[in-house]
């Protein structure tokens, strides 16, 4: 078998390996960029695009639903199928990736369809074709749905967040296994068309991973909406028939015509001949150092590297991986202001720490708070202005490490808190800054004069 000299091979094109893969060829690689499914990955085809075309939907029905009592009346009368051909026409082509494939060869780039193999330091197998890089190899091969061992569960028809983005209409009852951010989301887009929905959590309360105050306050919000929260639950088995899922757990069965499970995803990384390089390939994650480098000629990015699950990681990550494969200099990756946003409503804003991972980390912590009800801007709002900010601050240096904005684009206020964050702004300078009246940010002069009170 002939092998193909290149510079470098990616192997996963997610939204980072293509964002590298381009820049690899614009700074005069040879690159050959390897993908089984479809470029561009999860996120423009079953994740965050169509997800947010949902979330967006929803959140027209929940605003027009929100005008009696404020601006007159209305009849709201929710329809699926524009949702389902907005994803189906405008974001996913059909589930076709044919512009995705023309936009990389169009860049010089040789594009491979199928599954990449390490088979040995530098060199990666895909069916018949052995390629030799000489820069070295990427990997963005990015995650799949974790799917729990329940008994009953293998073979049913399930959804994960696969074929829910393909949903043709919006099921009369779903039950979602798992309450983190692939789980609320869906939940209340569906609860918005009108799905009974109950969310099935194991842990002991919704986006575990956030300020327990965000949790709260979803839960709420999910209360009022009509999406019924179990958390602390176990699901010990799972059934199924033509019309229904059926879930038992210790306190008795919960029955619904779909099951969606979000229950986390796994790394993609069995099967793709690490222990030819020396590696583990049952590990969590790839361990890279601060240029994405996991060992020599050999570079990661995206979800496998552990750093934040999240697009916008990927394509930071790609940047400098890019400029370490090329040999540039550049600043090296930090992750000290990771931002993140769950697109629910009320939206939960996060960047950096919570008060939970500032104390584990032994920081000397100061927290402010601040209901966004109680701003002019709230006040005024009214209605769906439920949310709060809350920020935590190193009190040793004298700076944010974290802040939550949870409320109406709560996503957008806490891009005020990442600059802060990241560019570890003296609290002091941020108590002197003048915020815009009546904006929702102002409350966040509140949470800096509330902070360590
Ligand atoms: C429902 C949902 C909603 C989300 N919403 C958001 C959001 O709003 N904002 C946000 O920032 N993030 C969101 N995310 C997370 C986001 O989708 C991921 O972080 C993002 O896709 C980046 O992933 P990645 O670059 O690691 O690779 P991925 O997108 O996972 O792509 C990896 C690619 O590698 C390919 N591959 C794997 N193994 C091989 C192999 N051996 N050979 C060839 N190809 C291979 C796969 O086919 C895939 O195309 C969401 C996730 C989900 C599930
Ligand atoms: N808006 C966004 O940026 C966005 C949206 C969706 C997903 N994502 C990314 O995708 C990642 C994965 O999201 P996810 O929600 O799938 O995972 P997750 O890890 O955030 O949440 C999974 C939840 O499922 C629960 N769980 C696990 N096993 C269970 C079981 N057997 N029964 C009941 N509950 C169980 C866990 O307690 C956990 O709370 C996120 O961490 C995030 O990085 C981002």
């Amino acid at each position: 078998m002939a092998v193909e000299e290149t510079d470098v091979v990616v192997i996963g094109l997610g939204a980072g390996g293509e964002n590298a893969a381009g820049l690899l060829a614009d700074g005069g690689l040879s690159v050959v960029a390897v993908e089984e499914r479809l470029v561009g990955g999860e996120c423009p085809y079953y994740a965050c695009v169509p997800t947010k075309m949902m979330v967006r939907a929803a959140g027209l029905l929940a605003e027009a639903r929100r005008v009696p009592g404020m601006a007159g009346d209305t009849d709201v009368r929710p329809a699926w199928e524009p949702v389902a051909a907005r994803i189906r026409d405008e974001a996913t082509d059909s589930w076709d990736d044919a512009v995705a494939v023309e936009r990389l060869t169009a860049r010089g780039i040789g594009f491979v369809r199928g599954r990449g193999l390490l088979t040995a330091p530098r060199e990666v197998t895909v069916g018949d074709r052995v390629f030799r890089a000489r820069r070295g190899v990427l990997l963005n091969t990015g995650t799949a749905p974790a799917v729990p061992p329940i008994d009953g569960l293998a073979g049913t028809p399930y959804w994960t967040n696969r074929e829910a983005v393909q949903a043709k209409e919006a099921p009369a009852s779903l039950l979602v296994l798992g309450g983190g951010v692939v789980g609320v989301e869906f939940a209340q887009i569906f609860a918005r068309f009108g799905t009974r929905v109950t969310i099935v959590q194991g842990g002991d309360r919704l986006l575990e991973r956030e300020e327990p105050e965000a949790s709260a306050l979803l839960e709420k919000v999910f209360a009022t909406e009509g999406i019924e929260v179990r958390t602390g639950a176990k699901v010990t088995r799972v059934g199924h028939d033509d019309d229904a899922f059926t879930l038992h757990t210790p306190d008795g069965t919960l029955t619904a015509e779909r099951l969606l499970v979000a229950t986390g995803r796994r790394p993609n990384l069995r099967g793709l001949g690490l222990d030819a390089v020396g590696l583990d390939e049952n590990a969590r994650a790839l361990e890279v150092d601060d240029r994405l480098r996991v060992t020599d000629g050999l570079w990661a990015i995206g979800d496998i590297t552990g750093k934040g699950a999240f697009t916008h990681v990927s394509m930071y990550q790609s940047a400098i991986a890019a400029r370490s494969i090329l040999g540039a200099d550049g600043p090296a990756a930090s992750y000290h202001a990771v931002p993140r946003v769950t697109f629910t409503d009320p939206e939960i804003g996060v960047v950096g720490l919570t008060e939970a991972e500032a104390r584990d980390r032994g920081l000397a912590v100061a927290t402010g708070h601040a209901e966004l009800a109680d701003s002019s801007r709230g006040w005024i709002h009214k209605v769906g202005n439920e949310g709060f900010v809350k920020l935590v601050e190193d009190t040793g240096r004298g700076v944010l490490v974290g802040a939550t904005v949870a409320g109406p684009s709560g996503g957008e206020i806490v891009a005020a808190l990442s600059v802060a964050v990241h560019a570890e702004v003296p609290t002091a300078t941020l108590r002197t800054m003048i915020t815009a009246y009546p904006t929702f940010h102002r409350a966040l002069e509140s949470a800096l004069a509330d902070l360590g009170s």
